[in-house]
């Protein structure tokens, strides 16, 4: 996952492979709770692990529920049988509201002291008509802030002082979670047959459709007469189905059937874990993308999908039905043949974000001609000179991250600036990382920082590689292990050995995990650090032969989204077209006392005269040798950090880096 301040997105050309998709949050959170209350011990496997599904466990651990954490995406819940074991708790629910609504519900019925609270946003998402319902049948609960939205406290009621014999009216039409979260607790007093009438035209039917699919599976079929009535039967009691598979997230599906309707060439684009059949409402976008021309084949748990019509065709299309995944839309419609709107989406304003404003205000930002009102978006497609490199704001609202990803897909060839981008550990916390996997990019962006020993070139190229969330290479390493692995096999880092070291370094058995670097699995990072290893690194690296070995593992390094590159010959020879180049100096005695107090530190003996009489040997050596000697490249920027701390090198850094992106600051 990108925890950094933002994601730069190279412009996309193609997009292919197979991806793997997360389980479903709607599917997994229903699960955990049907799972809790129910009877029995349940065995979750593909279970979705993001913030929302971590919020939820933890809610039910905190009631006391028995959460195993199995292999990998499995978890065993040992269901609480309808009865509490630990009847007061406070439970912190974040932006989760698949874990606010039907927990309402459940801890109203189930009898005891509750507070139910989240993050701010959390607070302004309604859930008045859901408090009202429960009201109806004699639940006791209070507003901690604004009347109408959480927090909320909920009282303990005995089962006998709630009203079941009338139908509970709810409304339908703000947000389909308030009859789910009923559908889902009513079962715990079902002594007898409960009734709910929905108030107003229910949207998004699909969530509905999953939650009494899943009750279903949990032991209990609730009778339906069309949208308007809902009865719960009599008796009707949870009970574990045993083992339950998630389906993969059909929304989070949206995106990579985006994808491969945008990519214009490379083959298509599979997605495994959701198929056509699933029971989740938005897997209906399918429909929605074959409209706009994409070609969507499907199988049992995948889909496969290519580019068909280009441009895209326009839709106009009631999505009422996929209320997450019509925002996927929106980006498409960037590419139609004329504007695309979408109506009845009244219930994106009261999501993660007003879901509306915040589309229409980052379509614009891209260029795009956006209208707007209170239950449509309608987004004019672009031509390719109207694009603008924009700073997308995230809002902390995964969707919208993850739909933006897309613009990066445009005719300009322009790069997109994901603000927040964790946001997307909602639902899909390696969401760029899949991404990634399948699509297909003119350049990969490489910052080159060369320069002698002990500058400093280590401490500037991980520090900008954190901030930007690029990858990391210390070609320096690579000459060190070699040096080892040649000392190891008896050899001496000399000419009369090239071939011979050469090999070495062709087969290398290296590793780098989690800042550690391994060599046929022995951790040797620190003893490729003395400064007799960086003696023999220096002398190995003179070796043509070796240097040739060492060149196509340094290239593998450039992966998306980006790389940081240290060494002596990054910017003039590894990677010669990178946009940025720093030539990085400080004086000898700065970088004699700087290696000085870093060994000391170590606890590695050693004094300063002897260290800058090495380094200086070393530079003369790495300066001076017939291939790819220490030098500036001759776009090199150059910087001395003798009188600057790390912070302010990083800081001029990532400076010149903004100045080569075309971003505007919007
Ligand atoms: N601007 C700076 N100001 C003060 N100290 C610094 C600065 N930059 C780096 N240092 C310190 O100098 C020491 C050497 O830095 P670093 O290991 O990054 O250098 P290097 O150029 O990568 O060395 P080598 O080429 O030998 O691997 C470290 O202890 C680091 O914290
Ligand atoms: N791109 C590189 C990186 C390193 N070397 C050589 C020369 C250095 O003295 C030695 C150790 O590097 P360090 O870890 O100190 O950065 O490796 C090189 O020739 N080319």
């Amino acid at each position: 996952m990108f925890s950094t301040a933002f994601l730069d997105l190279p412009p996309f050309v193609a997009a292919a492979g197979t991806v793997r998709l997360p389980g479903s949050k709607s599917i997994s959170n229903r699960v955990l709770l049907l799972a809790a209350l129910a009877e029995g011990t349940t065995t979750v496997h593909d279970l979705l692990d993001s913030d929302d599904t971590r919020v939820m466990l933890d809610a039910l651990r905190a009631l006391g529920c028995g959460v195993e954490l199995t292999t990998g995406s499995t978890v065993r819940i040992h269901g609480l049988n309808g009865q509490l074991h630990t009847p007061q708790a406070t439970l912190f629910l974040g932006n989760a509201g698949t874990a606010m609504r039907p927990l309402t519900a459940a801890l109203s019925l189930l009898g005891g002291d509750f507070e139910l609270s989240g993050v701010p946003r959390m607070h302004e998402r309604p859930i008045g008509d859901l408090v009202d319902a429960l009201t109806q049948l004699g639940c006791q609960i209070d507003y901690l802030g604004n009347p109408g939205y959480p927090p909320l406290r909920i009282h303990p009621v005995a089962p006998a002082h709630l009203t079941l014999d009338a139908p509970i009216r709810v409304r339908g039409d703000v947000s389909s979670q308030f009859l789910t979260a009923l559908l889902l607790a009513l079962p715990l007093v079902a002594v007898r047959d409960i009734t709910i009438d929905v108030v107003g035209e229910l949207i998004s039917k699909p969530y509905i459709e999953i939650t009494l699919n899943l009750l279903a599976r949990f032991g209990i079929v609730v009778q339906r007469d069309g949208w308007q009535r809902f009865t719960i039967p009599a008796g009707s009691r949870y009970r574990s189905p045993g083992e339950i598979h998630v389906e993969a997230d059909a929304s989070s599906a949206s995106y990579f059937i985006a994808l491969g309707a945008l990519a214009a060439s490379g083959g298509a684009l599979r997605i495994e874990g959701v198929g056509a059949e699933s029971i989740q409402g938005d897997i209906r976008f399918i429909e929605a993308a074959r409209q706009m021309g994409a070609h969507v084949e499907s199988g049992p748990n995948w889909l496969q999908v290519a580019r068909g019509a280009w441009p895209l065709k326009a839709i106009d299309l009631d999505a009422n039905h996929i209320p997450d995944a019509a925002m996927t839309l929106a980006v498409m419609a960037l590419h139609a043949d004329g504007p695309s709107t979408l109506r009845n989406i009244a219930s994106w304003r009261v999501k993660e974000t007003d879901r509306i404003d915040a589309m229409a205000a980052e379509l614009r930002k891209l260029g795009a001609m956006v209208e707007d009102g209170p239950d449509f978006i309608r987004v004019h497609p672009l031509a390719a000179a109207d694009w603008r490199a924009a700073r997308i704001k995230t809002y902390d609202d995964h969707r919208v991250a993850m739909c933006f990803s897309l613009a990066a897909f445009n005719p300009a060839g322009l790069p997109v600036r994901i603000l927040d981008p964790h946001c997307v550990a909602k639902t899909f916390p390696d969401y760029f990382e899949t991404l990634f996997t399948v699509i297909d990019v003119p350049e990969v962006p490489v910052i080159c920082i060369d320069g002698p020993t002990a500058s400093g070139k280590g401490t500037l190229a991980v520090e900008v590689a954190h901030e930007l969330g690029y990858h990391y290479l210390d070609s320096g390493s690579l000459y060190r292990v070699t040096g080892l692995a040649t000392r190891r096999k008896g050899l001496e880092p000399e000419p009369a050995y090239e071939a011979e070291i050469a090999a070495l370094a062709e087969t290398l058995p290296l590793q780098f995990v989690k800042g550690k670097v391994l060599l046929d699995g022995e951790d040797v990072s620190d003893a490729i650090r003395t400064e007799a290893a960086g003696m023999d690194a220096s002398r190995v690296s003179a070796l043509p032969a070796v240097r040739a070995a060492l060149l196509a593992l340094q290239k593998r390094f450039r992966r998306l989204p980006g790389l940081v590159a240290d060494g002596r010959d990054m910017g003039t020879v590894i990677f010669p077209e990178a946009r940025l180049k720093v030539f990085l100096t400080a004086s000898a005695a700065q970088r004699a006392e700087r290696r000085h107090k870093q060994l000391i530190s170590k606890g590695i003996s050693t004094t300063l005269d002897s260290l800058r009489a090495d380094l200086e040997a070393r530079d003369a050596r790495d300066s001076s040798r017939s291939v790819a000697p220490l030098k500036p490249a001759q776009d090199a920027r150059r910087l001395d950090n003798s009188q600057l701390s790390i912070a302010q090198s990083v800081e001029q850094v990532l400076n010149w880096w903004q100045e080569t992106q075309p971003f505007k600051s919007s």
